[in-house]
């Protein structure tokens, strides 16, 4: 592929000279996987699966060590009772929470993700978002998840967001050469029209995305099916264009098992089993793993349990 990102009216040409998204089809396509029935035995596999691709989240301003240390500690053992559930894939807090997150989380195998750049709303100048990411990683993140600048997107500066997302990922770069994943956020809510999701989805993965995310969880309107399919599809053709494979994450709202396996659905029906992993698939989500619980609880006993079998966050 040509480099399109050489200035910034090849770039708008070549977001603008992507195909259009038909919205009606868009909606139909997801409808219609959601209306797949899974049960009993693939039913188990999912909710499993889904427990696994969780990035078990707290972002709230009242936040402590104490409620991260016990998000950890869900997350590591979502289900004291039953050493078979498996761990989630990471926990997500903000970045001053990171070391007491890394140290909570020491000898498991879950990563520590940070939201950077100004979250959720992304105003402030570069040099401050690049600052909150290296302290992130600093501070032990293995994950990054930034948030984009909308107002420079929706006003069509797609270089300034292209050289944003370019230099967090250098700054997601440690000292000894290795990096922390950069998981880039839209706040699809925000973007007014599938076509701009689908551009910010190609901008992001040109440069240097190594997941794409919907959304902060913060705004009225976050993770839905038909976005996350423009964002499944984008992944796809730019693997198909580049040979680049890149993750998909939907946040906010994720709440029911019934959801998340309608989502897994839609990964498995447009990527197939190759993005069917934690390392290519992830829900941003602060509750879901409860309602997962008593699922596979409900499935394995046939019954649900009692009020205080999940603790309510
Ligand atoms: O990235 C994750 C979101 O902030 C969590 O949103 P939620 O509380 O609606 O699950």
């Amino acid at each position: 592929m040509a480099d399109v990102t050489a200035t910034d009216s090849a770039l708008r040409r070549f977001l603008h000279g992507l195909p259009g998204v038909d919205a009606v089809g868009l909606q139909a396509r997801a409808a219609t996987l959601g209306t797949r029935s899974i049960k009993t035995t693939a039913k188990a596999y999912a909710i499993d699966l889904a427990i696994s691709m969780i990035d078990l989240t707290t972002l709230e301003g009242a936040d402590t060590p104490g409620k991260v240390r016990a998000l950890c500690a869900k997350g590591i053992n979502p289900d004291p009772t039953d050493r078979t559930v498996p761990e989630v894939a990471a926990i997500c807090v903000y970045g001053d929470m990171v070391a007491t997150a890394k140290e909570a989380l020491r000898g498991s195998g879950i990563q520590v993700a940070a939201v950077a750049t100004a979250f959720p709303s992304g105003r402030a100048a570069l040099p401050v978002k690049l600052a909150d990411t290296r302290d992130a990683v600093a501070a032990g993140a293995d994950e990054i998840d930034m948030v984009i600048d909308r107002g420079a997107f929706l006003s069509g500066r797609y270089l300034e967001v292209f050289e944003e997302i370019r230099q967090v990922k250098e700054a997601c770069v440690r000292q000894d050469g290795s990096a922390a994943h950069l998981k880039v956020i839209f706040e699809t809510g925000e973007l007014q029209t599938y076509d701009n999701v689908r551009r910010a989805s190609w901008l992001a993965m040109l440069a240097g995305a190594d997941f794409i995310k919907t959304s902060t969880g913060k705004v009225s309107v976050n993770a839905t099916p038909p976005v996350t399919l423009v964002l499944l599809e984008a992944v796809r053709d730019f693997r198909a264009a580049t040979g680049v494979q890149v993750g998909v994450k939907p946040a906010g709202g994720i709440r029911t098992s019934k959801d998340a396996i309608k989502y897994l659905v839609m990964v498995n029906e447009t990527l197939g089993e190759e993005w069917l992993t934690a390392d290519w698939f992830r829900f941003g989500a602060s509750s879901l793993l409860n309602d997962l619980l008593m699922q596979r609880q409900k499935l394995s006993t046939g019954r649900y349990s009692g009020p205080d079998y999940v603790t309510v966050d």
